[in-house]
């Protein structure tokens, strides 16, 4: 791997992980504090250990995307949420969905968005916090990744936009980047699935362009994420068999965008 900011990341991470006595390749640690009371269960065996260091618990999983992003621009990381999270915001999705508050997703910005089925099918709902246990959860971690973007790659990301994505099946959206042509302050991407038990065969991969002109598909199996720069991949949701959910975030600095 290769790239400018690899060096500084590796010289962090490394002492980091001693600290840490985490060796374990996922989540282990204390839940954010949001979901504590909700009774969301969360995988614990060494959370004592964790907690008593001042460093993260997600702290492992961070490094490995903080390392692709520096190399390669890109990250995917699978099992990247407990799934006891992911069924909760998958659940919470469907919820909101079947009460009405999803609505088709417009291409385009301001005054010029357009509802196009021809271009994206999925129907979406912004999310905010305090508005679940669940969102607040998954928001947490989030910040937790964009303090350690700021930190160790210097991207100067202030604020993070989200949306729950649910594509009927058939649905899909084409080749597209994900920063706008009049705003640049979207720059790093983030999707979360929350499928169970998604199986090649029902379709639905983001395939994304890389660098080399390779193409990379995901499978959006529960407690996937991926995380890209965004203005440097294009990208595109095939269409799949069953519906398919996800949580779809940009990371923004400020910009050229009107405010
Ligand atoms: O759901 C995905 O895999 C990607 C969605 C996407 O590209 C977008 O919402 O901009
Ligand atoms: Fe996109």
């Amino acid at each position: 791997m290769s790239g400018p900011g690899i060096r500084l990341v590796e010289a962090l991470a490394a002492p980091m992980a001693e600290q840490l006595h985490c060796t374990d390749e996922q989540w282990f640690c204390p839940p954010p504090a949001e979901l504590v009371q909700s009774g969301i269960a969360w995988p614990g065996p060494r959370s004592l250990e964790c907690a008593m260091t001042e460093h993260s618990p997600h702290a492992p999983l961070i490094e490995r995307i903080l390392d692709d992003l520096a190399g390669q621009g890109w990250s995917q990381q699978t099992l990247a949420l407990p799934a006891a999270l992911s069924r909760a915001l998958a659940d919470e999705c469907r919820r909101r969905h079947s009460a009405g508050a999803l609505a088709p997703a417009s291409v385009g910005r301001g005054s010029g968005q357009v509802i196009d089925e021809g271009i994206r099918g999925d129907h979406i709902q912004w999310l905010t916090p305090g508005e679940s246990a669940s969102v607040d959860g998954y928001l947490a971690v989030l910040d937790e990744l964009r303090e350690r973007l700021n930190r160790e790659l210097f991207l100067g990301l202030e604020d993070y936009e989200c949306h729950f994505a649910l594509y009927p099946p058939g649905s899909f959206y084409r080749r597209h980047l994900d920063r706008f042509r009049d705003d640049d302050r979207r720059t790093v991407t983030t999707v979360c699935y929350l499928n169970e038990d998604w199986l090649p065969e029902h379709g639905g991969a983001l395939r994304i362009e890389l660098a080399d002109g390779r193409e990379h598909d995901v499978l959006p199996a529960a407690g996937t994420l991926v995380v890209f720069m965004s203005g440097d991949f294009p990208h595109e949701v095939l269409p799949a068999s069953r519906e398919r959910l996800s949580v779809t975030g940009w990371y923004r600095r400020r910009g050229n965008g009107p405010l």
